[in-house]
């Protein structure tokens, strides 16, 4: 008998195909949505692929022949890894085919928060530059040349040093758990201390995965210890921030600025105060979100769920 995979969210269909060469399909585009079938599906489910579904205690307790749980990220903060360990079940991200894509995309926060570009789209489409014209308070500040601390250089946060370092002549500073030579050898990234970091970068950028060493790991003190002509990008997880120490500094000026693509809540709600801020650029937590990234991140995940239920060697496993 073929095992089974449930697919938890919409998934590419050369991923599909792939899947159901080798296995039963259960397709929910949208689980949410019908929660009564998604739940009797995970009873005979050998593994489940998709990304941002928790899975603890309770969802395991409906998946009693669970393998494997293939996530379609690279962030795994939706999975309680020691409760599968315990359980012998084997679990995969994405790890390296959206380096390059999510790197991108906080560059375009980094520039956009910069030369204030949402805010400078807007007031040329609303009439008021031919109506006031433009004047030196718009003025944004210059990206190159300036210091980019990365804290959290893994995959993503050095290949943005790639970027900074060799397209906009960028000093690089960083602060990881452990020291990445190969950062310091080619993008010539200096290690310090998160004090340190903070003290002297222009821009700082958060690329840890969300942990609970990480949870609300940059909040009063931190954004208090940086410049006050620094710009604050988050493309990591949102509760890596203390949201509400980011929306006092950005209100008391203790910050230049911020880029974000990811926030405590999300989608984040219409009434928080960030999107009122002319200084806060915002995205809908698509950093990976190309079409061709997207593609292979869900390659990446289907080889991975049906390795995981088929007894062969997964791909990418987080353990
Ligand atoms: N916005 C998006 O769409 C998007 C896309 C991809 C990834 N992400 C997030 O970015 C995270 C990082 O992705 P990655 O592929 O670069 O992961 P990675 O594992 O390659 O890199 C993470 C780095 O953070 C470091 N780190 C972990 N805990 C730390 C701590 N307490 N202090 C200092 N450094 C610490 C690690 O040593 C590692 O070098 C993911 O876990 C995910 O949450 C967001
Ligand atoms: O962790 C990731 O890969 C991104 O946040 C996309 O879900």
């Amino acid at each position: 008998m073929k095992p089974t995979v449930v697919v938890y969210n919409s998934l590419y269909p050369e991923a599909l195909d792939y899947i159901n060469q080798s296995c039963h399909v259960d397709y929910f585009p949208g689980y949410k949505e019908k929660m009564p079938d998604f739940l009797k599906a995970l009873k005979t489910a050998d593994g489940i692929i998709g990304s941002g579904l928790r899975v603890d205690e309770e969802l395991l307790e409906q998946a009693p022949n669970l393998k494997i749980v293939s996530n379609k990220s690279v962030g795994y903060d939706n999975l309680d890894i020691p409760l599968l360990k315990e359980r012998g079940i084997q679990a995969s991200n994405t790890p390296g085919v959206l380096d390059d894509t999510v790197a991108d995309t906080i560059m375009a926060l980094i520039l956009s928060a910069a030369r204030r570009v949402p805010e400078l789209d807007q007031f040329v489409k609303s009439g008021e530059w031919s109506a006031q014209g433009f004047r030196d308070h718009q003025f944004g500040v210059d990206v190159h040349h300036k210091t980019l601390g990365i804290i959290g250089m893994g995959g993503i946060g050095s290949t943005l040093a790639k970027r900074a370092r060799f397209g906009f002549d960028m000093n690089i500073l960083y602060h990881n758990r452990s020291r990445n030579e190969q950062a310091e050898h080619t993008y010539d990234a200096v290690y310090c201390t998160m004090e340190e970091l903070l003290r002297q970068s222009d821009f700082v950028c958060v690329m840890t995965p969300l942990t609970p060493q990480t949870k609300g790991m940059i909040g009063d003190a931190e954004f208090a210890g940086m410049k006050e002509t620094a710009i604050f990008i988050n493309a990591s997880r949102g509760a890596v921030v203390d949201e509400q120490a980011l929306i006092r500094a950005l209100q008391a000026g203790q910050i230049l600025g911020a880029g974000l693509d990811v926030f405590e809540q999300e989608p984040v709600s219409a009434d928080n105060p960030l999107l009122a801020l002319p200084n806060v650029v915002t995205l809908p937590h698509i950093g990976s979100a190309t079409e061709e990234t997207r593609k292979k991140m869900a390659m990446l995940a289907a080889e991975n769920v049906v390795a995981g239920v088929t007894g062969q060697p997964l791909k990418t496993s987080i353990y």
